[in-house]
């Protein structure tokens, strides 16, 4: 399954899709291969613009060491443009790096992927492409899409040929540059040697050739859904755990502390939370799930659903208990929310947990003051589906922990940025209302000090 490499680079490598796969994932490959021109291309003009923004903390992704490596590429062999054409007929490799969202409405509307996105780059790609081109499946799909891309491919004008690849990936958002630059593994899937014999030539100049794994198409396509259902399984399982830990008088840190010691569990992925969020994981369990009921496995994908109900009941039951410790009603009530992106370190909201959490707490009519160093306010108000506001079932976007505490009955940490591990209770603890609340849905939190400061406090997991 491993390859030792010695094909022809690619000379000019196209990328359709400039989110956050496609921009992090063509930098590294730029910043590694100085040999091989790459061009990010995409038809949000907006977006682009980010790209090319001469003032590298604007760039349209957060991601630490994203802007040295764009620094160090871009005008040089790394390019981000909106002529998508024109990128797609110079290159010799192209990309498919674009969105694959549920589906909203139609067949499978609410589980499968829509594909859409895909299917469109891949038209242009037939049109616009010259010659032989390699065509990469980076997008997360479901398995055989690869089936219909060849179709699309396959309908071109004579003269044209393509080989198809998928390629997935595997980064996960705020560990972006390092899980490039130190891939646990690259997962080549494809029928055509010689294709794939070129695209780990380009991972081989930083991947070792025993990482550079090779497997036929279907393979490739699944192993990336089952590699995101079994991350997002563990924290369901953690997260189960976690609400039988608090019932019972057990810690949940102990006892992942104490699981994760046994070498065929290991420690990694057992951290109890609000639930998970990012785009992915719950998209492509969801997308596995349709999957399995499409070939009758009715069984298999009930277990795997499973794991998205019970994420989505950890989001609420956060909720609840939030209401119920302050005295059954939260209505008129300030509550300061710790972090909206979904994890730390990025400036992504999609699926966040702290989206379902502050919806369900609007709902019953709180006040929320809203701290996160990275997500806007304008991203804050299309999540919750309200503008900034005041009064009941209202919230703001304010600048540090103490502005949002003033006042306030209860913090909720939802997201772990490192600056909320190290606060000054004792001053954050003086302006609030009291008795106050430390909600420490990440268990992060310096528990002892924010006691010491005379806050009750309720820590995920802990009985
Ligand atoms: N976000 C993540 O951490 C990871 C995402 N993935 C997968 O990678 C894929 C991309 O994800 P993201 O980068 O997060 O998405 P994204 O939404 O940030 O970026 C996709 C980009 O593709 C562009 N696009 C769509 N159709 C296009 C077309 N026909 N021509 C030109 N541009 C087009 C969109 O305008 C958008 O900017 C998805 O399949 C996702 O499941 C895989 C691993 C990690
Ligand atoms: O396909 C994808 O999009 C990516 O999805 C995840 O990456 P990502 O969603 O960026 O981030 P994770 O670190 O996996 O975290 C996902 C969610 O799980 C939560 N989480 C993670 C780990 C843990 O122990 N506990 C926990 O609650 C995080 O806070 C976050 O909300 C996978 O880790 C990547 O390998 C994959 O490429």
């Amino acid at each position: 399954m491993t390859t030792a490499v010695s094909a022809p680079l690619p000379q000019r490598i196209c990328c359709i899709g400039a989110g956050y796969v496609g921009g992090p994932t063509m930098a590294v490959i730029a910043d590694r291969c100085p040999a091989i021109t790459v061009t990010v291309v995409d038809l949000n003009a907006a977006r682009i613009a980010a790209w090319n923004d001469p003032d590298l903390s604007r760039l349209p992704v957060y991601e630490p060491g994203l802007d040295q490596v764009v620094g160090r590429c871009r005008g040089r062999n790394l390019f981000f443009s909106t002529a998508v054409e024109e990128a797609i007929a110079a290159a010799d490799m192209v990309f498919l790096s674009v969105n694959t969202p549920t589906k909203t409405r139609g067949l499978g509307a609410g589980q499968a992927s829509d594909l859409k996105w895909v299917e469109a780059s891949a038209r242009t790609v037939a049109k616009a492409a010259q010659g032989h081109t390699i065509v990469v499946e980076k997008s997360t799909l479901p398995v055989r899409t690869a089936e219909a891309v060849k179709a699309i491919l396959g309908a071109g004008v004579a003269g044209k040929s393509f080989s198809v690849l998928s390629n997935p990936e595997f980064l996960a958002e705020g560990t972006a540059i390092g899980d490039l630059e130190h891939p646990d593994r690259v997962l080549i899937g494809g029928d055509d040697p010689a294709a794939i014999d070129v695209l780990a030539a380009v991972y081989a100049h930083w991947v070792s050739p025993e990482r550079i794994l090779r497997t036929n198409l279907w393979s490739s396509e699944l192993s990336k859904l089952t590699a995101n259902a079994f991350l997002a399984q563990r924290i369901s399982s953690i997260n189960g755990i976690a609400a039988f830990c608090e019932a019972t008088g057990a810690d949940v840190r102990e006892v992942a502390r104490a699981i994760g010691a046994d070498s065929r569990i290991g420690p990694k992925f057992l951290q109890a939370g609000p639930g998970f969020g990012g785009s992915c994981f719950q998209k492509d369990i969801l997308n596995l799930v349709y999957l399995c009921r499409h070939y009758g496995l009715e069984e298999v994908a009930a277990y795997w659903e499973q794991v998205v109900r019970l994420n989505t009941w950890q989001q609420h039951r956060i909720a609840r208990l939030v209401v119920t410790r302050l005295f059954g009603t939260v209505t008129g009530k300030r509550l300061a929310i710790l972090g909206f992106a979904f994890k730390a370190d990025t400036n992504d909201t999609r699926e966040s947990p702290a989206i379902r959490i502050a919806r369900d707490l609007l709902e019953e009519g709180a006040q929320l003051m809203i701290v996160d160093p990275k997500v806007s306010e304008r991203q804050i108000g299309l999540d919750l589906g309200q503008p900034a506001g005041e009064g009941e079932g209202s919230w703001r976007l304010v600048a540090s922990v103490e502005a949002a505490a003033l006042g306030a009955d209860a913090l909720l940490l939802l997201t772990e940025w490192e600056q909320f591990a190290a606060l000054d209770w004792m001053a954050i603890a003086a302006v609030m209302r009291q008795p106050a609340w430390l909600f420490d849905a990440r268990g992060r939190a310096d528990e002892a000090a924010a006691r010491a400061a005379g806050l009750n406090v309720w820590r995920i997991g802990q009985g």
